[in-house]
């Protein structure tokens, strides 16, 4: 000790090197603090004895040294920690630390972490392997299910069979309708006559509130009918005034007393371009599935306080269809009364309608019995005699005749041509650098049938019209009296290149169509090239020109797209390509048949629709019991055997009003799981509904889509699964039918079962299944959940969307024929329907073509446009118009010779395209649509290019199911 106090600086170093020594040795080695401060506490104190300025320096560094050296031994427990873990999840490592004591932050248990936690999908535990109980819950028994239904019955296999109970009562689910609110009285009470009163002089001044002077024609008409109460058709050319019909009863309406006008608009993308272009006095939202839930809410909590005239809806928002899922209005009882609805495109109402959605087929229906609404008005530019008379029958409007319907749908500013040019793109070019839309290249809509031609096409203008000088008016009231002035106050202005010509279709983002849309309606964008998905409702007045690059697939969409140019009533010039070849026409007619279904397709549709129940038999033998207590063994089997005869017996004709025996149940089709076993789009098995819904019979009754799966999973594993069950009667009824088919769920944390089904089997509402349900993810107390966070610990999910309805399950064999033949009968009546109109519409074209754009590329020849105009307006009013029907048939039987001479080429091509395809499965209809598409690179025999163009046209083609059918 002596001989070391004479050399302290030196002790001091070697102290202080000794102590990072003993850090860096505990930090890699991880040896124990302990040792560290031993080691250091001995030089502390060997240091102060050698001299005080030391000993400062060991009380002060030391034990900030030591402080450190705990940092970096936590520092390395971390890092120890997740190696480790990483260890485990590479398949390595792990095996040397103990997991027994931590615990799981998910479900409070020990062993393991809440990343590994197995009450998320709990796996099926052996029985040796079940967690001890203290006290053994019981799933409940059958008995217990049935007290907890409220059913009177001994045992409850029959409930979870069927649809009855121990006693043989069909157990009928009671749907109580939801109160109507009540109905408005009209403002104007009608003549003795039964017509409408003359317009009172407040008509015209409210007229004068929202801004006009006068009426155009049909307006007052209309006006006067919905105010008077009486449901209407209007039927105006575009940019007539339709709106004004509903706007005016509407705000007189609500001026008089609280309550709303609704209007029905498919226009979901401009609905709130409608709604601030109303009149100011006329308060307005829209509802549609483009707004969040907190703006809905928003917008429904304005109507239910009265705040608003007119409440604009898509018509899936408000019958609830489709992926939108449910209805987005409340029960008809939450909203103030309705004075009457207001359908736009109201064309799309009829059957026959081209532009079909399936929702407007029960618009008239929800509207009245879920709304209660009295008073009907249908506005639409486009629609036949013929439409108009069945969205007359389905607005109930009984004197269509003294309702304002202008049948002349072309408005005469319009100019139309037609050519059949064989080279289209050049043909095109040359048109819109002709004087004839050269002059109006200001706002051009470019229509084509395919997506990818929108693009090549509007690629192809940018490059072809690079450069070309654009004549546009410097202001917009220059004076164009005359044409030097006109001359004169034209300005060249050379845009920059990207807004010359733009696509536009529905694969397309939101962002992309709202961007094309505004340069297009600001003037930035001078052409648009478009499918149908551009212009419905778009009110740019200035709009000057409209091409078919593809021929439109029947008049009404034709009119419908013409009508978006010379809204301001000035000149607009319309021009359409025929293409020479036909292969738009073929193509056309192939979207014709890929809508619609055949035979087969429909059958398996109705068996999903109509699946047997058992509610006859319990009649049967409800009936047999009753007689039962008179006869004795062998006159009960005779009896029986009587019952089942008479089922046989039973006439087969649903009109024959058949009494049933079944109150219908409440079914869920899984939508996404239907169209791909059917091959059928979603709105054509919509539709089919809509038909079955619609026909006499009510063979079923359409509810909104639902998800009808539900998953009920419990993080505490069995035990818990088994207490919600008794006190949750669905988990309880649900995990009953499970036993009943072999499904042991004794053992298991989650159930999954069909909703719908279960609620049925329960005579329950799915609406309060479905809450009751939700709630046991916070229903903490009866499924001893997580403290204190008001979780129960039980993970509800619902999933596959599903179109949801009640039908029948009791239809024999016959009546299930019936429902099929009723269903084909009008898929195929509307597949004739479009291609008749197809054609027609080709054949109109033809007779007025030019055989070159160039010959009206300058001018246009007033006399054909006038000529065309006359054969639409003949179509409009019913006619042929040509009157050719004597060469339609005759062509129509060629064909069908044709196709018979053809069938034995055929059947061979599709046998060599099926051995090609071996491994894939094609349905009759699909086969006949991919083999047309794919006909160039398929079909090697020679000829058949010709041949392929009838083959969707071939009858047995349709009912080809699989390789053996050929
Ligand atoms: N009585 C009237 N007097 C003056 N302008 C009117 C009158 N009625 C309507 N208008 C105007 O006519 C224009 C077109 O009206 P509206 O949009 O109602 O036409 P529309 O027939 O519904 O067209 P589309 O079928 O294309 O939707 C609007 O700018 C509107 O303000």
């Amino acid at each position: 000790m002596g001989l070391l106090a004479q050399f302290p600086p030196c002790l001091a170093l070697y102290g202080a090197v000794a102590r990072l020594m003993f850090s860096l040795s505990g930090f890699v080695w991880g040896c124990g603090l302990v040792d560290v401060l031993l080691v250091w506490l001995c030089m502390g104190l060997w240091l102060g004895c050698c001299s005080p300025c030391l000993a400062w320096f060991g009380t002060v560094a030391g034990p900030a040294s030591s402080l450190s050296l705990y940092l970096y031994l936590l520092l390395f427990q971390m890092w120890k920690q997740k190696w480790q873990k990483k260890g485990e999840q590479f398949g390595g490592g792990g095996k040397h630390f103990n997991r027994s004591e931590d615990t799981c932050f998910h479900c409070g248990r020990k062993g393991h972490w809440a990343s590994q936690c197995p009450g998320k999908v709990l796996p099926v535990t052996k029985p040796e392997e079940a967690e001890p109980m203290e006290e053994e819950i019981m799933l409940p028994s059958l008995e217990d299910v049935a007290r907890m239904t409220n059913t009177p019955m001994g045992t409850i296999t029959e409930i979870c069979e069927g649809h009855h109970n121990a006693n043989h009562e069909v157990i009928r689910p009671v749907y109580e309708p939801a109160p109507l609110p009540p109905t408005m009285t009209p403002l104007y009470e009608l003549e003795p006559s039964g017509t409408v009163q003359d317009t009172p002089p407040e008509v015209y001044a409210a007229l004068a509130e929202l801004g006009y002077h006068r009426f155009r024609p049909g307006q007052e008409e209309a006006i006067m009918r919905i105010l008077s109460g009486l449901s209407s058709l209007v039927i105006l050319s575009t940019g007539m005034g339709k709106s004004l019909c509903y706007q005016l009863p509407a705000f007189m309406y609500a001026k008089r007393s609280p309550c709303i006008t609704l209007v029905i608009s498919p226009l979901v993308s401009l609905m709130d371009d409608q709604v601030s272009g109303l009149p100011s006095k006329l308060k307005a939202v829209c509802i549609h599935s483009n707004m969040t839930r907190n703006q809905r809410e928003a917008a429904m909590e304005k109507v239910k306080q009265g705040k608003v005239h007119v409440l604009l809806l898509s018509p899936e928002a408000l019958v609830g269809g489709g992926l939108s899922g449910s209805s987005c209005l409340p029960p008809a009882d939450q909203l103030p009364p309705v004075a009457f609805a207001c359908i736009d495109e109201v064309h799309c109402v009829s059957e026959w309608s081209h532009n079909f959605r399936p929702c407007y087929l029960r618009l008239c229906k929800v509207l009245r019995e879920r709304l209660g609404v009295r008073c009907l008005l249908g506005l639409t530019a486009t629609a036949t005699l013929g439409t108009a008379q069945d969205v007359a029958r389905h607005l109930e409007v009984s004197d269509i005749d003294k309702t304002p319907l202008r049948l002349a749908a072309v408005p005469p500013n319009l100019h139309l041509s037609v050519s059949m040019d064989q080279d289209r793109d050049q043909a095109l070019v040359t048109l819109l650098k002709g004087e004839r839309f050269g002059c109006c290249l200001d706002s051009v809509i470019i229509y084509c049938t395919r997506r990818e031609e929108t693009q090549r096409l509007a690629a192809l203008l940018r490059t072809c019209l690079q450069g070309v000088m654009v004549n546009r008016p410097a202001e917009e009231n220059v004076s164009v009296e005359s044409d030097k002035k006109k001359a004169q106050a034209r300005k060249k202005i050379r845009r920059p290149l990207k807004w010359m010509a733009d696509s536009y279709h529905a694969g397309l983002s939101a962002a992309e169509r709202r961007r094309v849309q505004n340069n297009f309606m600001s003037g930035q964008l001078r052409i648009v090239v478009a499918t149908v998905a551009f212009g419905m409702g778009l009110d740019k007045s200035d709009v000057r020109g409209i091409i078919h690059y593809n021929m439109p697939k029947n008049f009404e969409s034709y009119v419908q797209e013409i009508g978006r140019a010379g809204r301001d009533g000035k000149d607009a010039h319309c021009h359409l390509f025929l293409d020479p070849n036909s292969q738009d026409l073929d193509e056309l007619r192939r979207h014709v048949y890929a809508d619609s279904v055949d035979y087969i397709t429909v059958k398996k549709l109705v068996q999903r629709v109509f699946p047997t129940c058992k509610c006859r038999d319990i009649q049967n033998k409800r009936e047999a019991l009753r007689r039962g207590c008179e006869l004795d063994d062998d006159e009960m089997l005779d009896f029986l055997a009587q019952c089942d005869g008479e089922e046989e017996a039973r006439p087969p004709s649903m009109d024959k009003a058949v009494e049933r025996t079944c109150h219908r149940h409440e079914r869920v089709l899984p939508i996404e799981e239907t169209v791909q076993a059917l091959d059928v789009r979603e709105e054509g098995i919509e539709t089919l509904l809509c038909y079955l819904e619609l026909h006499s019979s009510h063979w079923l009754e359409l509810l909104h889509p639902t998800l009808s799966v539900c998953r009920v999973t419990c993080y505490s594993g069995p035990r818990q699964l088994r207490g919600i069950a008794h006190s949750c009667p669905p988990v309880a009824v649900a995990l009953a039918r499970e036993r009943l088919s072999g499904v042991d769920h004794t053992h298991t944390s989650s159930v999954e079962f069909n909703v719908v089904e279960v609620a049925d089997f329960m005579g329950w509402e799915v609406v309060l299944v479905k809450r009751g349900l939700r709630n046991l993810q916070w229903n903490s107390s009866s499924s001893g959940g997580f403290r204190g966070t008001g979780r129960s610990g039980v993970l509800v999910e619902f999933s596959a969307l599903s179109f949801h309805f009640r039908s029948y399950g009791d239809l024999t064999d016959e009546e299930l024929e019936d429902v099929c033949d009723f269903l084909h009968h009008k898929v195929s009546s509307r597949e004739a329907t479009a291609l008749r109109q197809l054609k027609s519409c080709y054949r109109v074209f033809q007779s007025v073509t030019y055989r070159s754009s160039a010959a009206c590329a300058e001018q246009v020849n007033l006399e054909r446009s006038a000529q065309l105009k006359a054969h639409i307006l003949e179509y409009f009013e019913g006619r042929n118009p040509l009157n050719d029907e004597g060469r339609e048939n005759a062509e129509e039987e060629l064909s069908k010779e044709k196709a018979e001479d053809w069938l034995a080429q055929l059947s061979c091509d599709v046998r060599l395209f099926l051995s090609i395809h071996q491994d894939e499965r094609f349905s009759g209809r699909n086969l006949a649509r991919d083999f047309s598409w794919d006909r160039k690179s398929m079909l090697p025999s020679t000829g058949l290019w010709a041949g392929s163009a009838l083959l969707a046209e071939i009858p047995p083609l349709g009912l080809y199911q699989s390789h053996a059918d050929l």
